[in-house]
């Protein structure tokens, strides 16, 4: 596997690739990665002839006192992995790649309705980072298809609203949460967890599986489900942004006889850790 860091390397494999008639898969990712992000990988081989792997930590879709600096930054652990798993190539660029005239001058992409509420509405301005730097490295990259991880679910909804409306050549196909055997979804972030948070943490994903069944099995009204949830996760010791149950397609409030097609969705914090975890009903 290479690695490069500018966008020439990159342009020239990719390129030779082409004039062989293989396709190229991408998976972007912002590092230090885990079996979440190298079953994505295997995805992406599935799906194409090329695997590019992108490790990013992308500055514009963290706001002011996010982790930006503390976010873990594993290059050679992530690498070798990358390797073991058969991926042709890791583009790590720098900032000064992506943000040639500094990130503060980007062009944005700026994508209208779907990132106003729940991320959105928590983190001003994330969901803009994030759809300007994969549109980014989808310039780059230019891949065939694209494989984002359902954990971030309303960042892969983004991500198709944005490849429609732009009219993207790229298929993005999402890639079901890999947990931990407690249900704990696999996230870099937890291992900011202290041991006494990470014994709390599978709650998120217990509270979840009792929203789907309150609405699905007992037909409780969302409303009603939603607020139970917020206080029992206030009541375990979590400080919860959200505790919802959306439409899946838009993320938008179902009617209160909907019962296909939805999601519930969680945003917690445990001490200064936020996570964030999902469970389609479908
Ligand atoms: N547990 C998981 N299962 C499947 N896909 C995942 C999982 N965790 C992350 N991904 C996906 O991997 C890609 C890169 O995500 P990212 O690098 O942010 O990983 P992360 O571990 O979720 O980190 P963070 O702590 O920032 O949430 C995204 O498409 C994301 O949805
Ligand atoms: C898609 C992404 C790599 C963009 O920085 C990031 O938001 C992530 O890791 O999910
Ligand atoms: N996993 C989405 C990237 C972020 O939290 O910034």
């Amino acid at each position: 596997m290479q690695t490069v860091q500018d966008a020439a390397g990159l342009r020239a494999a990719v390129r030779g690739w082409r004039g062989q008639g293989q396709t190229v898969g991408f998976v972007p990712t912002m590092g230090n990665l885990h079996e979440g992000h190298h079953s994505l990988i295997r995805l992406a081989r599935a799906r194409a002839d090329r695997v590019v792997a992108s490790v990013f930590v992308n500055p514009t879709q963290f706001g002011p006192g996010e982790d930006f600096e503390r976010y873990p930054r594993t290059l050679a652990q992530d690498q070798a992995g990358l390797a073991e798993l058969g991926c042709d190539l890791l583009f790590a660029p720098d900032v000064a790649t992506l943000y040639p005239f500094g990130a503060a001058q980007s062009v944005r992409v700026h994508v209208p309705g779907i990132t106003d509420t729940l991320e959105g509405a928590h983190r001003p301005g994330h969901f803009d980072g994030v759809a300007t730097v994969v549109c980014k490295l989808f310039n780059l990259v230019q891949p065939d298809v694209a494989v984002f991880g359902q954990k971030d679910f309303q960042q892969l909804k983004v991500i198709e609203r944005m490849v429609r409306d732009l009219a993207l050549p790229v298929k993005v196909v999402p890639a079901p949460t890999l947990r931990a055997p407690d249900g704990l979804a696999l996230s870099s972030r937890n291992q900011y967890l202290s041991e006494a948070e990470r014994a709390l943490a599978p709650q998120i994903h217990q509270t979840l599986q009792k929203m789907r069944e309150l609405r699905l099995e007992k037909g409780h009204a969302w409303r009603v489900i939603e607020q139970a949830a917020v206080a029992t996760l206030q009541r375990a010791g979590f400080q919860p942004d959200y505790a919802v149950i959306r439409r899946a397609e838009d993320l938008a409030e179902p009617a209160d006889d909907e019962r296909q097609g939805l999601v519930a969705l969680i945003a917690a914090r445990l001490g200064t850790t936020r996570l964030i975890d999902n469970l389609p009903f479908d």
